[in-house]
């Protein structure tokens, strides 16, 4: 299967351009829509860093693929074959998102939603025809990190299931097939990591730096290469089982938001976004962190892309 040929991006904020720069490389005609005119402006900008960073990685270029930049919702769907929605993280906003898009195209169109963890039944609720919704979830950058988490909500039919893994696959990434369970996959392994970050930087065993540090090279830079179920392996399960043994019941178990990010996340010090965050960020320093993350990032997939898989 090829990527569809007209394609809607609805939201236009961190994932939208990534998202749409990387469809519109495989060929796709893609609106990206915004209720924002500001976010239309960025997301130009950052369309155009994307398809440079894809330049770097040496992905073709399928010819006929474009993004235009759409205001107007009702144009941005008119004829789209598959629709992404990629809206803020809530519940109200995204059911009512949904009941746009889906009123605007055809019961045979694909209907994907890139939230983060909220299940997709939920949100398909109010659906006139909920088994056209799947979760469709890509993780930032999105044109690359090159796996998507495909989710089957309670309604969905296996055909868009079907038909989502393909067009996965078509942009050359790998689909990871789930059960639907709140943050998928990914975001429970990664808020898993970010909840004990925080809880060890809170009682001050380490500095952030040092954090980061840490997880970059003791279990970043491995588990690139080595899955944790192959590593249980590796490590041996007698070791795992010993080491588990006493520290799980000392490993945070905190239920609610971690106090230092409701601190920071009130004084509006919300990261790279504002200037400011976990890091301070000193004139120019943002975009110049941005550049590296994103030559890091296509560094280190094109030396993965060499090795053999484990
Ligand atoms: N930021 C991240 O690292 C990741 C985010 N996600 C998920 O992707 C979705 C989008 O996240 P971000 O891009 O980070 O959000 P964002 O807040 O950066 O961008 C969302 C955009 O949607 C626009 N918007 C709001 N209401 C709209 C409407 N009715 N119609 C069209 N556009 C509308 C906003 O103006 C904004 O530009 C969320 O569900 C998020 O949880 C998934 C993977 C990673
Ligand atoms: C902090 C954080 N939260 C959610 C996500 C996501 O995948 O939805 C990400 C990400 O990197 O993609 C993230 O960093």
């Amino acid at each position: 299967m090829n990527v569809p040929g007209i394609c809607a991006v609805i939201g236009s904020g961190t994932m939208g351009p990534g998202i749409a720069a990387l469809l519109a490389r495989h060929g796709a005609d893609v609106r990206l829509n915004d209720i924002s005119r500001e976010a239309l402006d960025r997301a130009e900008s950052a369309c155009t860093a994307a398809a440079g960073a894809l330049d770097q990685l040496g992905t073709p270029v399928t010819e006929g693929g474009s993004v235009s930049f759409e205001l107007d919702a009702a144009a941005a769907l008119d004829s789209a074959e598959l629709v992404i929605e990629a809206v803020p993280e809530e519940i109200g906003l995204k059911r009512r998102v949904l009941e746009q898009i889906e009123a605007a195209v055809g019961t045979d169109v694909v209907i994907a939603t890139n939230t983060s963890g909220i299940p997709i039944s939920d949100m398909a609720a109010a659906m006139e025809h909920p088994q056209r919704l799947i979760g469709m979830h890509w993780s930032n950058p999105p044109h690359l990190i090159p796996m998507i988490e495909v989710i089957r909500g309670e309604r969905t039919d296996s055909a868009v299931e079907t038909a989502t893994v393909a067009i996965v696959e078509a942009l050359g990434y790998k689909a990871v097939m789930e059960k639907e369970v709140p943050g998928f996959v990914e975001n429970r392994v990664l808020y898993a990591i970010m909840r004990e970050c925080l809880s060890l930087l809170e009682q001050g065993v380490a500095t952030q730096e040092d954090i980061d540090t840490c997880v970059k090279w003791g279990i970043g830079y491995k588990l690139a290469v080595i899955g944790p179920m192959r590593l249980l392996d590796m490590a041996g399960l007698d070791i795992y089982s010993s080491v588990s043994g006493y520290l799980n019941p000392d490993l945070s178990d905190e239920k609610g938001i971690s106090p230092m990010v409701t601190k920071l996340t009130e004084q509006n010090r919300l990261g790279m976004k504002t200037g400011d965050g976990m890091y301070p960020y000193a004139e120019g320093e943002v975009a110049a962190k941005r550049t590296d993350i994103l030559r890091g990032l296509v560094t280190v997939r094109k030396a993965l892309s060499e090795i053999t898989p484990v």
